[in-house]
């Protein structure tokens, strides 16, 4: 009998198995080292939001080597300016720039020092300087230089300050919300956004319809993907404007009715038992409203607290009859069917939030609007004895100038209701136009997607997992069919 040499030596084979197995073991995990998300080495951008109320500054940080992936940028810290919006130092321009000062500082602390010189910052002002630009220019532009002078102070890389247009607004707040919910790389649908301020509101989505007018109207092209973005801005119709606009009108009314002395606007928008009282000028010194030449005659703001006549009152600040196009929203503006999920934020979230009517139907919230609008103001200042009486006396108003705008506006119906969600953050981030414009000013956002699809960490780590384990149970198999085939050949033989 002679005996034939094994040529798979066990020992040998299971040294060479446990080198290739470590082998592996250690690429993967320098790979899986090396594609780590570096959380020290980030990038940042500040953003001022100069609304007509007040300026916010926002904080942006990203991961410096992925800068070009969607959902990467996220709000670092935001700070509130004291005081009103920079359109209201018309007077007193230097005083737009000092204002900045405490939150410029708080971003010098929160940003690295040696990223100051690459953080770009940049200045954007919305409705109240459109409206201040209205009415005085020199006045405008005095506001907007002594702003960029103050910006320019800090040790940042100084982008430039100007007022946006309502387009911009509106499209870099979709831009916003679809890049914070990660809508932009995926062919489901995108979130419309609907944004109220103070002195405008701004309504952008995607129509399946065809978009009558140039306007309103805007393209993109994100990450190889083709946005055909329908947008309109309302000056004067944000929720202060609108206000002082249906406060005039009742006014006028009220005095061509019958001059009494003193003079009493019964307003069915404030509670019963509201009783303030304001001068003429106070409501009409705004471009939104025309020419109104009035002594500076005080007069009392009565609250009736009913919801029904309110609606009736807000409703004549909206002209749906005239139209030059196959549908309009209001005051001759085209407007394809509001169409897919909308995200509405800013005072849409503040005012629906404050009287939880967030996730109620388009029924139910009327009633409980009608409800909340008729309870005694005294009641009303008793249960939020820390709310700011002005923001307080106002939410009746609000609300339902906020269902009139998405009902009567926009034309949401009690089915399409269900699509809007109130919302103020997506994740950590504010939803507006700020982070929009600044991926926008940064090219942070590709019109191509890039090459090779990008994976989540998380994803790599367990694709890699996957690789090893395949890896290794091949190896295994090729081991126990070789040890297989030189048994049956030494059976063979013998
Ligand atoms: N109730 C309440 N109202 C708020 C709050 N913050 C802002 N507002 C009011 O909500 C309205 C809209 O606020 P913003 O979205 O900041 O408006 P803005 O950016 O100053 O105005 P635009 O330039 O028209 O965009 C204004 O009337 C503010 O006074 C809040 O925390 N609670
Ligand atoms: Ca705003």
């Amino acid at each position: 009998m002679v005996k034939v040499k094994n040529p798979w030596h066990r020992p040998v084979v299971i040294f060479l198995a446990a080198v290739i197995i470590v082998g592996i073991i250690i690429m993967v995990a320098i790979s899986v080292i090396q594609n780590k998300p570096l959380h020290q080495k980030c990038k940042y951008g500040i953003v001022l939001d100069a609304g007509s109320s007040h300026t916010s500054v926002f904080i942006y940080e990203w991961p410096a080597e992925k800068e070009n992936n969607t959902g990467m940028v996220r709000q670092k810290h935001t700070c509130n300016v004291q005081g009103k919006g920079i359109s209201s130092y018309s007077a007193n321009p230097q005083g737009a720039g000092a204002s900045l000062q405490l939150c410029m500082e708080e971003a010098k602390q929160k940003i690295p020092a040696h990223r100051h010189p690459e953080t770009p910052v940049y200045l954007g002002a919305t409705a109240g300087m459109r409206l201040l630009r209205m009415e005085n220019e020199e006045a405008s532009d005095k506001v907007l230089d002594s702003v960029a002078h103050s910006l320019k102070s800090y040790p940042f890389s100084y982008q430039g300050a100007r007022i946006i247009s309502g387009q911009e607004e509106g499209a870099f707040g979709w831009i916003t919300v679809n890049y914070l919910s990660k809508n932009l790389r995926k062919p489901t649908g995108t979130l419309g956004a609907l944004d109220l301020g103070g002195a405008s509101t701004q309504i952008t989505f995607v129509p399946q319809q065809n978009i009558e007018s140039y306007d309103n109207s805007i393209d993109f092209r994100l990450y190889g993907n083709d946005y055909h973005l329908y947008t309109h801005s309302f000056l004067c119709y944000g929720k202060d404007q609108a206000l002082k606009l249906s406060m005039g009108k009742k006014l006028e009314s009220t005095l061509k009715a019958d001059k009494t002395d003193p003079i009493e606007l019964r307003d069915p928008c404030f509670h019963p038992g509201y009783n303030f009282t304001r001068t003429v000028p106070n409501v009409f010194n705004t471009p939104c409203m025309r020419e109104m030449k009035l002594a500076n005659e005080t007069f009392f703001h009565v609250g009736l607290g009913n919801w029904s006549q309110c609606q009736q009152s807000i409703r004549k600040v909206f002209n749906t009859i005239d139209c030059p196009y196959s549908r309009c929203s209001f005051n001759g503006v085209f407007q394809p069917s509001v169409y897919g999920d909308f995200g509405a934020f800013s005072a849409f979230f503040f005012v629906m939030d404050f009287l939880n009517l967030t996730s109620d139907t388009l029924a139910t919230t009327k009633q409980k609007l009608a409800a909340y609008c008729s309870t005694p103001w005294k009641k009303i200042v008793e249960n939020h004895p820390n709310i700011k009486e002005k923001y307080l006396s106002e939410y009746c108003f609000s609300a339902t100038y906020i269902l009139t705008l998405l009902e009567d506006g926009y034309k949401f119906t009690s089915n399409s209701w269900k699509d809007i969600r109130f919302i103020m953050k997506i994740g950590d981030s504010d939803a507006g136009w700020t982070l929009g414009y600044m991926l926008n000013l940064t090219n942070m956002i590709p019109a191509e997607a890039p090459d090779t699809p990008l994976m989540p960490y998380e994803g790599y780590v367990t694709f890699m997992f996957l690789f090893s384990l395949l890896i290794l149970v091949l190896l295994l198999l090729v081991y126990f069919y070789f040890r297989r085939s030189t048994r049956t050949a030494q059976k063979d033989i013998i």
